[in-house]
């Protein structure tokens, strides 16, 4: 496949880690204004580092649109005249919806939007995916690299701002998580490497065997929770305080805070 990812930022570099590591291209173009900072990366091979983008269209046939949200138009049209079938457009942007993608580069395009999360540098992001009707065609293509690259879910568009908050912000909720049982693990006794490996693989761990289990999280929680042993006491002391309640709470903030700022 010949990527290219325009808007080599933040999420985009984590994109090109990924396929990097994966070998899943057979030429790779980043992009973006100033192309001096990530000059190091055309040190991989089939790798090119431009700030044109019309270059990197020309030369690519799947496109990663990967630029902020204020961007995206001005890149659009600055390439539209470039596309043809050959070309698939995929756009991480954020609450860009995949109609107004249609009003600038018209709907005979294929559009499919994604919204990975940073895990996606590692392999592990879990994705999710829409497109416009005439994107429905070329879906699985973005379905095939977007697994390479972790775990990915076709759904229906007006779902993507919840999926946003669950996945891509998710990651950010999940490391704060993993902070916190750190910071506790410290007061423990543990020294700070020691203690966020242990917070680490134990949450690595409680969400790999969910996905290899299947089961519920309750009948995993019933396993562990001796009664009148130590584990229930901490689950329901953080209860009282409001556990469950505060990450719903702020997943609902999050939501509706996508919403203000990105159309629905
Ligand atoms: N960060 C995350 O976890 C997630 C982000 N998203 C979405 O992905 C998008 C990118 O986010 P993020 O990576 O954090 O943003 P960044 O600001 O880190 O990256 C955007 C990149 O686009 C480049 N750029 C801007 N204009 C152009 C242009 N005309 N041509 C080429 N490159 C350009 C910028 O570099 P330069 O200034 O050198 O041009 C910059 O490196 C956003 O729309 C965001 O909503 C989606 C899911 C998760
Ligand atoms: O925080 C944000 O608004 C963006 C969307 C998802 C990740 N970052």
């Amino acid at each position: 496949m010949k990527i290219a990812i325009l808007g080599a930022g933040n999420l985009g570099l984590s994109i090109a880690k990924g396929l990097i590591v994966n070998n899943a291209f057979t030429t790779l173009y980043l992009t973006k204004r100033k192309p001096e900072d990530i000059k190091n990366y055309e040190k991989y091979p089939k790798v090119h580092v431009t700030e044109d983008n019309k270059e990197a269209v020309d030369q690519s046939d799947i496109l990663i649109f990967a630029v902020q949200p204020t961007q995206l138009e001005g890149i659009l049209e600055e390439i539209k005249d470039l596309l043809t079938e050959k070309h698939v457009i995929i756009s991480t942007v954020t609450g860009f919806k995949t109609g107004r993608i249609e009003s600038i580069v018209g709907e005979e395009q294929f559009i499919v939007r994604a919204m990975p999360n940073t895990a996606i540098a590692v392999g592990k992001s879990m994705t999710c995916l829409c497109s416009n009707e005439k994107g429905q065609k070329r879906v699985a293509i973005a379905s095939a690299i977007f697994n390479r690259l972790g775990t990915s879910m076709v759904i229906p568009e007006n779902k993507m701002q919840a999926a946003t908050v669950i996945c891509a912000s998710g990651i950010a909720f999940w490391m704060r998580l993993i902070r916190a049982t750190t910071q506790s693990a410290v007061q423990l006794g543990f020294d700070a490497k020691d203690a966020q490996e242990l917070s680490m693989q134990t949450c690595l761990g409680a969400a790999s065997l969910l996905i290899e289990s299947g089961k519920h999280p309750e009948e995993e929680i019933d396993k562990v929770t001796t009664p009148m042993g130590c584990t229930i006491e901490g689950l329901n002391e953080m209860e009282h305080h409001g556990l469950s309640s505060s990450l719903i709470r702020g997943m609902q903030a999050s939501f509706k805070k996508i919403n203000n700022i990105t159309e629905k």
